[in-house]
């Protein structure tokens, strides 16, 4: 078995494209290969002159993926570069090959600033968002960790892949966040990419232009959802409500009821009802359900009515449409997930002494005597580490950890979770079918369109590209298509846009595609929550992040950071570092807290 002690940077070497500060003999080869990686090859020539020929030489023969990231990033190095450099580490020392040629014996630096010593070691389980937004905390507070992700790229269920036909980097599938995503929206802009998303001030529900059942001529009407600035709230969204197309006055008032003793029901968690049964004992018509709550708490949740817990949907309005004036607004990444959450962030982290490393999938953490000793990779090595932060998708979590350890009883009934489904489908026309930059559908089966070629920004090249999300899908996934093919559901969704948007009808479909994710997200049925792990275990060094411990939130990008933040507190805390990493609760609109007692 190798061995690899993970080990924190522990010798300052300062030189933020200015003067190196020599940290001698023992390491100095280290200092140049890292002062090296800080200039792109057009600021070589100010390297100092002592330095430029060891640097030519490095930048001449670094892998060229590294050498061209370097291009980009101008500070900092990256753990991928490195490691090539590395040949042989054994505990706190190391082995490097500098960049004159010589093999040289030096202890791990850091990479332009002086970070803690520590003498033990943090690692961090998953690349998804829980486990970067847990190693970005970690990393502000100078605590250094290596995370390790089994798959190639960074950002786990919300990232990008390669489309081979249309030789474009497509998301897994569209995610969106809202205004009321506090944690995730402050992480984005931590990290450097809150202006890579684009808030819509102005949703689009298109659905029949009237009330009563639909046929085969019944016309599609956009709707225009927006606030009313002159309105307090949460009477500012009381206009756009009010002038819904498809649904009558009658349905309306209906609705006005049901929202208001939603928001005023208090839930009890040990036994609450299915929104759907909630609303039929409400007195909500089928129209009224089908035609809001569905379109809502569907897409909001990834789950069925008939399976979504009450205090869940209560959740989904009084924090997204009650609370405060703009938490309802949606925003869209306007680049591919993949350079969000991989490449951005992992310049980010890297910088700041995060050790990353792609492709390297867990096998087990260890525990002896009731505490975290370390964990092994699939290829037999071994990672010394004091503290893991394990942050996997809940199926693989009773996999990793062995078989007998202090609270397995209790954390085994996250293998009672349910997964709900989400589809995807890609469509690229030769033209434009719509300008509008997304919808939301009432009485379809697609639920939302995004306009990935306007959103991005992107020049068309001849192919316009539009997505179609389809939350919840059960009747979708294989066992539930019942003998019908994935082109019979692709040709469905088209002829759906051809009732909106005629001009569908005539646009030459280039390509398609259609992805269905299984465990897209965990159901958010009644008794759900008891389920959930707190992020601390009762084995010492343990701790878990991921959308599925115990935040309060659904599946969402905002309930991952906010466990990652929440297994880093626990982290902190043990390291006799406490911190308050979870913003303040927002404040509740004062209308609001007089209509609706919240
Ligand atoms: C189709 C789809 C659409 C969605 N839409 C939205 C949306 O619009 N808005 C929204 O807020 N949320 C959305 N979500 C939910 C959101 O993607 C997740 O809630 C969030 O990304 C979960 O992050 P996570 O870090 O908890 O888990 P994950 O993203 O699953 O990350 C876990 C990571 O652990 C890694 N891993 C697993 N096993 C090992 C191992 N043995 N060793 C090392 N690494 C391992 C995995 O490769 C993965 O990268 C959507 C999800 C899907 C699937």
């Amino acid at each position: 078995m190798r061995t690899h002690r993970c080990t924190a940077p522990s010798t300052r070497v300062s030189h933020q494209g200015g003067d190196l500060v020599d940290p001698g003999p023992a390491v100095r080869s280290i200092a140049q290969l890292v002062f090296t990686a800080q200039y792109t090859p057009r600021r070589i020539n100010k390297i100092p002159p002592r330095l430029q020929p060891a640097a030519g030489k490095c930048l001449n023969q670094g892998n060229p993926r590294i050498f061209h990231d370097f291009t980009k990033v101008t500070t900092g190095i990256s753990a991928d570069f490195r490691y090539p450099h590395i040949l042989k580490q054994q505990s706190r020392k190391i082995q490097i090959q500098c960049t004159d040629g010589t093999i040289s014996h030096a202890r791990h630096v850091g990479q332009g600033k002086s970070l803690e010593d520590s003498s033990t070691a943090t690692v961090i389980v998953g690349g998804g968002l829980a486990g970067l937004a847990c190693a970005a905390a970690l990393a502000e507070r100078n605590q250094p960790v290596t995370l390790l992700e089994s798959r190639p790229r960074l950002g786990g269920r919300a990232s990008s892949f390669e489309d081979q036909q249309s030789q474009s980097l497509i998301d897994n599938c569209q995610h969106v966040s809202m205004g009321c995503c506090h944690e995730f929206n402050r992480f984005c802009e931590t990290v450097g990419i809150a202006d890579s998303f684009e808030r819509a001030e102005q949703l689009y529900f298109i659905g029949p232009h009237q009330s009563g059942p639909v046929n085969a001529d019944t016309r599609f009407q956009v709707n225009r959802f927006a606030s009313s600035p002159a309105l307090p709230t949460p009477l500012h969204l009381f206009p756009a409500f009010a002038r819904l197309s498809y649904l009558n006055f009658r349905e309306k008032r209906e609705l006005a009821q049901g929202l208001k003793q939603l928001a005023r029901t208090r839930v009890n968690l040990q036994d609450e009802p299915t929104m759907a049964d909630w609303l039929q004992a409400h007195g909500q018509s089928q129209t009224v359900i089908d035609r809001f709550w569905n379109v809502v708490l569907v897409s909001a949740l990834s789950e069925s009515l008939e399976r979504i817990s009450l205090s869940h949907a209560r959740k989904v309005f009084v924090d997204g449409f009650l609370r405060a004036r703009d938490s309802w607004q949606v925003l869209i990444p306007t680049t591919p997930l993949e350079q969000l959450y991989g490449t951005t962030i992992s310049d980010w982290l890297t910088t700041r002494g995060t050790e990353i490393r792609l492709k390297t999938g867990v096998k087990q953490i260890h525990i002896t005597d009731g505490k975290v000793t370390g964990v092994e990779l699939r290829d037999g090595t071994h990672i010394d580490a004091d503290r893991v932060v394990l942050a996997v998708p809940h199926q693989r979590v009773l996999d990793l950890l062995p078989a007998e350890f202090p609270g397995r009883t209790e954390l085994s009934r996250i293998a009672e979770l349910e997964a709900a489904p989400i589809t995807s489908v890609h469509l690229w026309f030769d033209r434009e079918i719509t300008p509008l930059p997304h919808a939301v559908f009432v009485d379809c089966l697609s639920q939302w369109m995004f306009n990935r070629t306007q959103l991005m920004q992107q020049e068309h090249d001849g192919r316009w590209y539009y997505q179609i999300v389809i939350s919840a899908s059960h009747q979708l996934t294989a066992a539930g298509r019942q003998g019908r093919s994935q082109e019979e559901i692709i040709q469905e969704v088209i002829a759906e846009l051809t009732r909106i948007w005629p001009v569908t009808g005539e646009a030459q479909l280039l390509h398609s595609r259609m992805l269905t994710e299984h465990h897209a997200v965990f159901s958010v049925q009644p008794g759900v929550e008891q389920l959930r792990p707190a992020q601390r275990t009762q084995v010492a060094g343990l701790y878990l992040a991921g959308d599925w411990t115990s935040t309060g939130w659904p599946a969402t990008m905002e309930g991952a950071v906010r466990s990652g933040l929440l297994a880093a507190e626990e982290l902190l805390h043990d390291l006799g570092k406490p911190d308050s990493l979870l913003l303040p609760p927002e404040n509740t609109a004062f209308l609001s807290k007089m209509l609706f007692r919240l």
